[in-house]
């Protein structure tokens, strides 16, 4: 796991093995450690260079032992081995090609010098596993970088490019040319040097003025950025230390925080969160076709119908993943001002022509069909397209709920229609949910996957149904708020606590922005408001169930949120971004409750979670046992990439598990017994099976879900 040769009769050259990043595993470790010891004692070997096999230089720690204390207190410990590699008397350089990692760079920073590839990258990215730099990098970054830099790294986890480590000191020397001989040259010419200023450890941190001070307000900011995360605050502690400790006592300072952290249930989150961004690639269908067993026609043209806010984005990232695009738009004047919108976001052409004419999309390899939610207007442009397109194309919609399978109907390739529901800014977040109908075949759902992959998304396949499975679970999480505040809540306190919980943007925050006129046309087209709803029927109620017209009635006051400069909040002028409260809304709420005879009663922060989220979750169950997601972390993912779950709470089923599956029956049972015309609040079958079943870890509720008619 770490090989060892020697060249130019004088360099120890250690290479960890561990593909595909070289993490460094307890058998790396065992063989970095025996590698080292090995160069210390030969009397031949007067320099070391260490790097990693066949490119990446190191990923870091070996996340997958993480979960298990005994894999990760087998073999020795990072800090014992770099401190023996900083404590060399023959001077060892790291040659970094591909990435150094957490514990990959904290091993860089452990050697004397560090030779990079001008197209490396290197980082501490841990806070973003709930971690900190525990190996040392809390310690030896601020003192080779100065507090400043050296906190911006650890506190946000970004990766840094080659040049800037270069000019920040990070690495000494850059190569575009074999990292390995370059470093070995460069080992070579240090030898017999003195070595004592070159270990980070010797080093004082570089002085800082006002230190107190700036720390209380790194920690104010970090806290302010955190959302209720644990690792920045520790991180920013960490740092501290390293700016006012000694090294040892610094050392063991990064030590007791990182043993808090690494035990944490937020720690657990954030890694699970991890590996279910990567699980997702690994997708199934009900025919049985796998992600590993279905071949994807490679896509390289593409046409995008409609270009309104989602097609110019989507437009974007088609052609920044280097697909040639023609984006088509049959209103003149909003074509030009869509050319002028797509170019300033790609800084230029970049691979996409434009025309008003849907034949424009007869070479296209796949075409995203992006108009506005109207079913008539989808149906005939799928009509048109069926014939217009060269046989293979995909066709793909980015309706955010209506019937893949109608659409699919329309045409005379039901097998090559799909949806793709990018989110919005198309071009910046990260989910796709790729949709298939029964009809969809395993090599158009292979494409789609990949081409997610080359745009940079986390896409997620799932199964057809309205609103598929992130909008499914946001109507009962939205519908649970809009009788929160019939009962006496206010959008404040509800926003409040979401906040406090870790989203970046409560639930009526969040509508101010995206547009409540979107909800308000989607009810239309369902028949729950507008001219379809007669006089005689109760004004709070549909279908025998509990209805909040709050959402209709705002609309029909013009309020539609932050476009029209007044929704849930006030706004200075429309399209202003600082919600502030609205006494006009308080009134609005007020003479609503009287007109309807609805007392406001005192509601805590408690009863908002568990209302908003145990809904959210209990619709997750239903998706699960009705197969629409293959998996509990399919749904995390997309929640935790489209919805703003906070990764430190690992998404709602991993938040159901950790809260404990009978906690949240027992809450669900008490609040539907309340609100009985609630349906949403009514504990679905599955949640029930698995709490009888003695609530199984999540990754075994497949078990229990198998046996139920499933989509996927
Ligand atoms: C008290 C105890 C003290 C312990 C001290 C420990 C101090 C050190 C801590 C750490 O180092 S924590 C780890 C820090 N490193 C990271 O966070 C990097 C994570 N990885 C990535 O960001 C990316 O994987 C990558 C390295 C940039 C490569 O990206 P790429 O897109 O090329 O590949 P992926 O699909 O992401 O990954 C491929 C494959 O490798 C698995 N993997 C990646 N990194 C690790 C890792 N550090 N450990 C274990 N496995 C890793 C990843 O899951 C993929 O596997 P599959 O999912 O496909 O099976």
């Amino acid at each position: 796991m770490a090989q060892y040769r020697i060249v130019s009769g004088s360099v120890a050259v250690i290479s960890i093995q561990n593909p595909p990043v070289n993490a460094l595993s307890a058998a790396v470790r065992e063989g970095l450690l025996l590698s080292v010891r090995a160069a210390a004692s030969d009397p031949l070997v007067r320099s070391v260079v260490i790097s990693g096999h066949n490119g990446p230089f190191c990923g870091g720690a070996d996340i997958k032992e993480f979960g298990n204390v005994s894999h990760l207190e087998s073999g020795p410990h990072l800090v014992e081995i770099f401190e023996s590699v900083e404590a060399l008397a023959k001077p060892v350089v790291a040659a970094i090609e591909g990435f150094a990692l957490g514990g990959g760079l904290e091993l860089a920073l452990a050697c004397h010098y560090r030779f990079g590839h001008s197209e490396a990258r290197v980082g501490l990215p841990e806070v973003s596993l709930g971690l900190l730099p525990g190996a040392g990098g809390s310690q030896r970054l601020p003192r080779l970088l100065g507090v400043r830099a050296a906190l911006d790294m650890i506190v946000t986890g970004r990766h840094v490019a080659a040049g800037e480590a270069l000019k920040l000191g990070l690495l000494d020397r850059l190569t575009d040319g074999n990292t390995v001989d370059a470093a070995v040259r460069f080992a070579q010419s240090a030898e017999g040097k003195p070595l004592d200023d070159r270990r980070l450890g010797n080093r004082p941190c570089p002085p800082l003025e006002n230190i107190d001070a700036f720390f209380e307000e790194a920690l104010i900011h970090a806290r302010g950025r955190a959302r209720g995360a644990a690792a920045p605050l520790a991180c920013v502690q960490a740092v501290r230390g390293a700016a006012t400790l000694p090294f040892l006592k610094g050392m063991e300072l990064e030590k007791r925080l990182m043993e808090t952290l690494m035990t944490s249930g937020q720690a657990q989150a954030s890694r699970y969160c991890f590996f279910t961004e990567r699980g997702a690639a690994r997708w199934t269908t009900p025919t049985g076709a796998r992600w590993d067993t279905c071949r994807a026609r490679p896509i390289s043209t593409a046409a995008v119908i409609g270009l309104g806010t989602m097609g110019r984005g989507i437009t974007v990232a088609l052609a920044r993943a280097g697909l040639s695009v023609v984006a088509v738009e049959t209103q003149e004047h909003q074509l030009d001002e869509a050319q002028r919108a797509v170019s300033r976001m790609l800084k230029g052409g970049g691979g996409v022509s434009y025309s008003a004419d849907l034949q424009a999309a007869a070479g296209a390899d796949l075409v995203v069909e992006a108009v506005f939610e109207d079913m008539a207007v989808k149906e005939e442009i799928f009509k048109q397209l069926s014939s217009v397109c060269k046989p293979g194309a995909l066709l793909a919609t980015n309706t955010s709920s209506l019937d893949i399978d109608r659409l699919a109907s329309c045409t005379l390739r039901p097998e090559q229609v799909l949806g793709l529901h990018f989110f919005a800014p198309a071009h910046v977040m990260r989910l796709l949910e790729v949709v298939s109908g029964p009809r969809t075949s395993p090599q158009t759902v292979a494409a789609a996957m990949q081409l997610g992959r080359r745009m940079g998304k986390v896409s997620v396949a799932v199964g057809n149904c309205p609103g598929f499975v992130g909008n499914r679970m946001l109507k009962p999480y939205l519908e649970q708020a809009y009788f929160l505040l019939e009962e006496g809540a206010s959008p404040e306190l509800v926003d409040a606590a979401l906040e406090e919980f870790g989203f970046p943007m409560g639930v009526f925050k969040m509508s101010d922005l995206s547009g409540l006129d979107i909800g308000w046309r989607v009810r239309k087209e369902e028949g729950l408001t507008g001219p379809g709803v007669t006089a005689d029927q109760p004004m709070r109620t549909r279908r025998g169930r509990r209805y909040s017209p709050l959402g209709d009635l705002m609309c029909e006051e013009g309020r539609y949120g932050q476009k029209t400069g007044r929704g849930w909040y006030l706004y200075d002028r429309p399209g202003a971004r600082v919600a502030r409260s609205d006494p006009w809304l308080r009134s609005f709420l007020e003479e609503y409750r009287e007109r309807h005879g609805l007392l406001a009663r005192r509601i805590d922060q408690q009863e908002v979670l568990e209302r908003c989220l145990y809904a959210l979750i209990n619709e997750g169950f239903r998706v699960l046992e009705d197969g629409v997601a293959a998996s509990p972390q399919n749904i995390d993912a997309i929640y935790v990439f489209g919805y703003g779950w906070p990764k430190h709470r690992g998404g709602p089923m991993f938040y159901a598990a950790q809260v404990g599956l009978a906690r949240v029956l027992e809450g669900l049972e008490k609040y539907h017994k309340a609100h009985p015309d609630s349906p949403h609040l009514q504990p679905c079958s599955l949640l029930r099976r698995l709490v009888a079943s003695g609530s199984p870890p999540i990754h075994k509720w497949s078990e229990v879900v198998k046996g139920h008619r499933s989509q996927l």
